[in-house]
């Protein structure tokens, strides 16, 4: 066990396509999801105390739960069950990621938590355990450990590494207010219904990853991209949340070459040329006042990372 604070990083996703499959037995649905990392970030600091302890700061902390039901709680929990360590630690979340608004905020808090301890308790956890942790934590959270861009298969927790070329730069519109990620899931399934094609396993086609995206991703060319990013989850978080329509537009008009809701929303992700266009599409969405708070970045950028 180290004595010093250990602190890690993790990135917020952004998913440049999200194919949804059919609701299965167990609750989930199998994805196609192809996760970008960006650079809106979580810090993770833990650091020796007498009792697990979680704080939160950052202007959604409020909106973050401090007992055990935290993502970050459970990270350390499960490591120290593991490994048969008591879990003495006291973890702050300095928080930048949007709460609930579909960027991952909470497992990049589950991952980067997991990091931190493994480092401080000196556990030497393998990669393949640390992953394992992460998928039973939940279906982002392998995401936000490895980061850069990646395929989800299965409900999302089956990565493929994915070879990107250049920089993509986009900006994220928040929304007043989250949106519940089961909510959305049972959104899209009764529209499914609703439309007549059903929405078990059995009605709906197996999801698979673009070969357009794919090929644009590794090339880097940020308008082959715009062309082919898709959201199964989009009609079903417009549908809870009608406004995101002016929100899209609005991005849109001011010169994004995508607009998309992000994962499961409300965050809405716009696809810019350079980095002077983003800066118009976030222009645009200040003057159009129909989000809460703008935020310029780009991705690929790394995963959860130590920077002690
Ligand atoms: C929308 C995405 O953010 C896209 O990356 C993810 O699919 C959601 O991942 P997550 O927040 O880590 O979700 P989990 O904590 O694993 O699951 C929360 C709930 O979302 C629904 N869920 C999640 C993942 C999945 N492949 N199918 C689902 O139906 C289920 O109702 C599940 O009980
Ligand atoms: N560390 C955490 N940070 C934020 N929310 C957390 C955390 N741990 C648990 N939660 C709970 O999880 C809910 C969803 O939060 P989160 O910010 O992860 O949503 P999200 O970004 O939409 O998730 P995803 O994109 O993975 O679907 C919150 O409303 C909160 O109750």
């Amino acid at each position: 066990m180290t004595a010093a604070p250990v602190t890690v990083r993790v990135p917020a996703k952004v998913n440049v396509q999200l194919a949804v499959g059919g609701l299965r037995p167990d609750g989930f649905h199998d994805l196609a999801n192809v996760f970008l990392a960006v650079g809106l970030y979580d810090e993770i600091t833990a650091t020796p105390s007498d009792r697990l302890r979680i704080t939160v700061s950052g202007p959604d902390a409020h909106q973050v739960p401090l007992d055990e039901s935290n993502l970050a709680a459970r990270a350390a929990l499960a490591l120290a069950a593991r490994h048969g360590v008591e879990p003495r630690v006291h973890l702050h979340i300095a928080k930048d990621i949007p709460v609930a608004g579909g960027m991952a905020g909470g497992s990049a808090d589950g991952a980067g938590a997991l990091l931190a301890c493994d480092t401080l308790w000196e556990t030497g956890a393998t990669r393949d355990e640390l992953l394992a942790i992460c998928a039973e934590l939940g279906s982002d959270v392998p995401f936000s450990l490895v980061g850069g861009a990646a395929l989800g298969r299965g409900r999302g927790e089956l990565l493929e590494p994915l070879e990107t070329g250049g920089v993509l730069h986009w900006v994220f519109a928040v929304a007043d207010g989250g949106l519940s990620t089961p909510a959305v899931y049972r959104e899209c399934d009764r529209l499914r219904e609703a439309a007549g094609t059903g929405s078990s396993a059995a009605d709906v086609p197996e999801p698979a990853p673009s070969g357009d995206l794919l090929r644009a991703l590794r090339t880097g060319d940020p308008g082959a991209l715009a062309a082919v990013l898709a959201n199964d989850l989009q009609p079903a978080a417009v549908s809870l949340r009608p406004s995101l329509t002016e929100t899209l537009r609005a991005g849109s008009e001011g010169g994004a070459l995508a607009a998309l809701v992000s994962g499961s929303g409300p965050t809405c992700a716009f696809l810019a040329k350079d980095p002077e266009a983003a800066e118009g599409v976030a222009e645009a969405l200040l003057r159009s006042a129909t989000c809460r708070a703008v935020r310029v970045t780009s991705g690929p950028v790394p995963g959860a990372t130590v920077l002690r």
